[in-house]
């Protein structure tokens, strides 16, 4: 199946949260997984190489985060190659996407592919997380990949915005019951979302998470 058709048909059977303009999001998509391979062949970016494997692994997987999220201003925690907040912000053009990454390498990937693919809703922040102060703070801090669930909420909570509706979410494969089990107790885990991923058997989880906002400085 040609690229094209493989990704406009896994966004026609994501669940929900994407806006309309399907194919309008479906090049865009493709322009970045065209960019992403084109850099992965020198500066081994992601394990996964073909194209076909990044619809899927990397993209679609991405964006079922769409329908937890809500708010309009989010970080990426550890965004590596630009996973999930590339895509989201992508499909989501009226959101605005903060992407933290310490790695000075895959930071500048990220700020290369901001200017040739024309994302003007991306921050690129080249910084440990636990480092990056930002004086207007994210209605969700997401992370794949990035840690383990304590490291991530401990890496992560004084980035969250201080209301109601902020929240901590982590991607992840399996259902992570020993991660869960030592969470710190003051954050609550809300819900965990079992999530399909278009052309993908394996399992992904989402773990949403209350940030801590009471003991923070
Ligand atoms: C395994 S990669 C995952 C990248 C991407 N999120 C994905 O799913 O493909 C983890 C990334 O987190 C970055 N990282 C590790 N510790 C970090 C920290 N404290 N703050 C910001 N980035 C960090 C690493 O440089 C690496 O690019």
């Amino acid at each position: 199946m040609n690229l094209e058709k493989q990704l406009l048909e896994g966004l026609n059977k994501l669940e929900a949260g994407l806006p309309e303009e399907r194919e309008r999001t479906s090049t865009r998509l493709l322009q970045y997984i065209h960019f992403l391979n084109k850099w992965n062949r020198v500066h081994n970016l992601t394990a996964v190489r073909e194209p076909e494997e990044m619809v899927t692994k990397h993209v679609l997987d991405s964006l079922t985060l769409l329908p937890v999220i809500s708010g309009t201003h989010h970080a990426d925690v550890g965004a590596g190659a630009g996973l999930p907040g590339i895509p989201l912000a992508i499909a989501r053009s009226d959101w605005h996407l903060t992407l933290i990454e310490s790695n000075q390498k895959k930071a500048a990937f990220l700020k290369q592919g901001c200017i040739e693919l024309a994302l003007k809703n991306i921050e690129v922040v080249c910084e440990r997380a636990e480092r990056f102060f930002p004086s207007e703070k994210f209605d969700t801090v997401i992370s794949r990949a990035f840690a383990d669930l304590s490291t991530f909420v401990k890496s992560a909570n004084h980035l969250c915005a201080e209301h109601s509706k902020s929240r901590l979410v982590a991607m992840k494969g399996r259902f992570p019951d020993a991660e869960l089990m030592q969470l710190p107790a003051q954050f609550e885990v809300e819900k965990v979302l079992r999530v399909m991923v278009p052309g993908l058997r394996a399992a992904r989880h989402l773990i949403v998470i209350k940030p801590d906002l009471g003991t923070r400085d």
